[in-house]
């Protein structure tokens, strides 16, 4: 049944704002679709880079338009060295998406999209520095080391695991972030879409539009919650702990982040895949605490609460297994989603109004302004 908000429209829930030729989400018999394609076929088939292609192009690409797209991308990867300088100056105490929201917006100072004939060059330039500035950033104020970011990584999969960890990764975990960035790509009118929908609905500038978009990814109610996940799952020391605390914290009506979702109703596509690398990683590595924990979480909130994992729950621990510091998970989510957002902002502009909607006036009825000594 329909819950209160639900009825009154809060959060703009289940209201038409525009119109999309990117995604589909939860529409029936089809969870989740780029462009026509379901997703879980994309993370079983593609890599990243076709997906990114089909994104902000329109058609997944044959092997020598990847393998063009892949070289520029690749061609794109130095940090200017003022970037550098601001990236060097931000504390280890900071969040690393404030970092990126700040990266972001520096880049977009150097490099400035002059016009909207330098969009895609523009997105391809973040697709391409993301992973590198990040993962800059962490390891000079976490080791005191200038991470080379020119790598001969093969994808952007690739070259993030190879940035942080300053080393060629395993063939198994880049297999598993290439599904992963493909999983977080694209998500229709979700709230860091449509806040860079909004931005460039003004026609403003494409490092502002994603600027913005990663303040809004930053929350833990979005983005912010495969973080919060792992916060929850790092505490619990086996299924019966994670069982017994779980039910306390609904007992406390507290918010379990990674479960739930704004649109889909029983089941988010992605977790099923994210789930089944958690669990193929969870044996590699020879300790499946957390992936056995996480799937006590997953039976109890069902059982409780009709609450399912969504696209975050599983990639906690599946990051954690690949040993990604747990601060650095929303920005990965931040170097894929890039790919959604840029898209947006493209067919945003191609049929643009500007987006103002209006508000119920709730305040207090017309008044006087009385003289400040009479207040
Ligand atoms: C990639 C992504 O961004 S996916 C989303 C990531 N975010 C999270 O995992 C944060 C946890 N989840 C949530 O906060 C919510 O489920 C959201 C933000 C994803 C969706 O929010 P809404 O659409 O407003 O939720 P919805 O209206 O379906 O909630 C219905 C009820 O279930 C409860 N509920 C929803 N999710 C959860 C949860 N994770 N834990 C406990 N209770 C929950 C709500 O409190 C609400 O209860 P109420 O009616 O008593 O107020
Ligand atoms: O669609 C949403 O509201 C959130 C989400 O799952 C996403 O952005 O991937």
């Amino acid at each position: 049944m329909a819950n209160a908000k639900q009825l009154t429209g809060a959060g703009l829930r289940g209201q038409v704002a525009g119109k999309t030729a990117l995604s589909t989400v939860g529409k029936t018999g089809s969870g989740l679709t780029y462009r026509g394609y379901d997703v879980k076929d994309l993370a079983a088939t593609c890599s990243f880079e076709e997906v990114a292609h089909l994104i902000l192009k329109g058609e997944l690409p044959n092997e020598a338009e990847l393998a063009a797209y892949k070289a520029k991308l690749k061609s794109l990867r130095s940090l200017p060295q003022a970037l550098k300088d601001v990236l060097e100056r931000i504390p280890a105490s900071a969040h690393p998406m404030d970092v990126m929201r700040t990266g972001c917006s520096m880049l977009g100072n150097l490099e400035t999209e002059a016009d909207f004939t330098q969009q895609q060059d523009a997105s391809d330039r973040m697709l391409a520095i993301f992973p590198g500035l990040v993962n800059y950033w962490y390891n000079y104020s976490h080791h005191g080391k200038r991470v080379e970011v020119e790598t001969d990584a093969d994808s952007v999969a690739e070259q993030f695991l190879w940035t942080l960890h300053g080393k060629k990764p395993s063939a198994l975990h880049v297999e598993v972030m290439q599904a992963s960035l493909i999983l977080y790509a694209e998500h229709e009118f979700n709230a860091s879409t449509f806040t860079a929908r909004v931005c460039a609905s003004t026609l403003s500038d494409m490092h502002s539009c994603v600027t913005g978009a990663i303040g809004s990814l930053r929350g833990p109610l979005h983005g912010g919650a495969n973080e919060a996940a792992m916060e929850l799952i790092e505490k619990m020391a086996n299924p019966d702990d994670a069982e017994q605390k779980l039910l306390g914290m609904l007992e406390r009506k507290e918010k379990i982040m990674g479960f739930g979702h704004a649109v889909y109703a029983e089941s988010d596509p992605r977790n099923a895949v994210i789930k089944q690398w958690s669990e193929k990683l969870a044996k590699a590595n020879g300790d499946t605490r957390l992936y056995d924990v996480s799937v006590r979480c997953e039976a109890v909130m069902w059982r409780e609460k009709k609450l399912f994992c969504n696209a975050d729950f599983f990639h906690a621990s599946a990051y954690n297994y690949m040993a990604i510091p747990t601060k650095l998970f929303t920005p990965i989510f931040v170097c894929s989603r890039l790919t959604g957002w840029a898209a947006h902002v493209m067919e945003q502009r191609a049929d643009n109004r500007i987006i103002r909607p209006s508000a119920d006036y709730v305040g207090v009825e017309p008044r006087s302004v009385k003289p400040i000594a009479e207040r």
